[in-house]
């Protein structure tokens, strides 16, 4: 029960992070008549452009992010990115606040440490060897210790920021710099991990909500330099593979807990299905799913988070989406190429309408449908490379 948005009896949701992803979380909550309130370190964030008001502050500045939530007073408090001072959320939740899904959830997967170590140490799970490091020697040992080639990343960090391959002993302090660089805060600890050469890679987007736990269909990507470029659903797996990757969904998800949609990434090996990562919120690689589901994993975190019943997730097509990207750090350019990309069959767009590009930052996404994947994939790819993203 709550009232019209603005009103004084209405529903407030709090996105911290108002990215590509938090836009559409921000329209489907809109749909079920909620007031939403965009945070992000930068003004006018794609989220912001949709919500009914916004904010810009340093979120990992735990003093700025408190004095923000307590002037709101959210009803939800829903983490976008990882790059929050997750304390304060802890402290907030003891104080009677909700966080999406929960704040320990928000806490252990804010740093690559502490979503790691419970995977493996606590809940035994399958996962590449792994190593931290907080200086370049200690990178140097960790390398040692695992092997080559392995893959360094700051453990702050996504969507492959500052992260590398070290194929030989040599490629140490390039990765040590590179993570220096590309790391969000400003933390000197990476993580060394041993390099799966797996067969493929799926998203397995997990809803935990008032009606239980529910999988959507798994979702096949590619990622280049650490970010996904392309992803297409449903991935063909065995009985048993789909079997293992819900067990391994399932057990991260219920240590973590609260209501909302996770996004589990997992490597397909020969040996088995590896948990490698999980985003406690939409992921990336499931925006395919505006494309193939009746719910897309945008309505059903609304949902899940608002405590509304799920029953059940229909896939009504293989689908396929695909990225554009940018190349140059630029305040101002345009998109061109709308009409030819939209000439492609069965495809949409979404323009994230981000303020600036910087050198690989995702600007928009070509969704296609088809009667199989394959076609979906060719449908998208072509239509994305119609787009373009010109500077001034
Ligand atoms: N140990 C590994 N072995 C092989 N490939 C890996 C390994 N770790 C990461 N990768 C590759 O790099 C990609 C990005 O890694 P990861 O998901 O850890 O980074 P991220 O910065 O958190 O990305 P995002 O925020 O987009 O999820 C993976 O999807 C995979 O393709
Ligand atoms: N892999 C995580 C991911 O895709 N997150 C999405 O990217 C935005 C940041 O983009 P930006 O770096 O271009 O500002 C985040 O706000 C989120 O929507
Ligand atoms: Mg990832």
């Amino acid at each position: 029960m709550y009232g019209a948005p603005l009103s004084k009896n209405a529903k407030k949701i709090m996105l911290l992070g108002s990215g590509e992803l938090g836009k559409e979380v921000v329209i489907e909550a809109q749909r079920l008549g909620i007031e939403t309130i965009a945070v992000d370190r930068y003004a006018h964030a794609p989220a912001m452009q949709v919500a009914h008001r916004s904010h810009v502050i340093n979120m990992l500045d735990g003093e700025q992010l408190r004095k923000l939530i307590e002037q709101e007073r959210p009803d939800l408090i829903v983490p976008e990115i990882e790059a929050i001072a997750t304390p304060v959320l802890v402290e907030l939740e003891q104080e009677g606040y909700r966080v999406i899904p929960t704040a320990t959830a928000s806490r252990l997967t804010m740093d690559r440490e502490g979503i790691r170590r419970l995977a493996s140490e606590t809940l035994k799970l399958r996962t590449a060897k792994y190593a931290f490091a907080d200086s370049l020697e200690e990178l140097r040992a960790g390398v040692a210790e695992i092997g080559t080639p392995c893959v360094i990343k700051p453990i702050m960090s996504s969507s492959g920021k500052g992260q590398s391959v070290c194929r030989m002993p040599d490629d140490v302090e390039q990765s040590w710099n590179y993570a220096m660089e590309g790391g969000r805060a400003k933390n000197a600890r990476v993580i060394i991990e041993e390099f799966i050469h797996f067969d493929s890679e799926i998203t397995l987007l997990t809803v935990r909500s008032v009606s239980g736990t529910t999988y959507c269909e798994p979702i096949g990507h590619i990622q280049k330099d650490g970010d996904y470029i392309e992803s297409w659903q449903p991935h063909a797996m065995s009985t048993q593979q789909i079997e293992e990757a819900q067990h391994i969904a399932k057990t991260i998800t219920d240590a973590l807990g609260g209501y909302g949609l996770y996004g589990v990434e997992l490597f397909l090996t020969k040996e088995g299905v590896y948990f490698s990562e999980v985003s406690p919120r939409p992921h990336d690689t499931g925006m395919v799913t505006m494309a193939t589901q009746d719910l897309s994993e945008f309505a059903l975190h609304a949902r899940a988070i608002l405590g509304l019943p799920i029953t059940g997730i229909r896939l009504l097509t293989p689908g396929a989406s695909y990225t554009l990207k940018a190349d140059q750090e630029q305040t101002n350019y345009t998109i061109s190429g709308l009409e030819e990309a939209l000439s492609v069959s069965n495809t949409q767009v979404r323009v994230f309408g981000k303020p600036e590009t910087k050198v690989g930052r995702r600007m928009a996404v070509a969704l296609s449908s088809a009667d199989t994947v394959e076609e979906a994939r060719k449908l998208a790819k072509q239509a994305a490379s119609a787009l373009k993203v010109n500077y001034e």
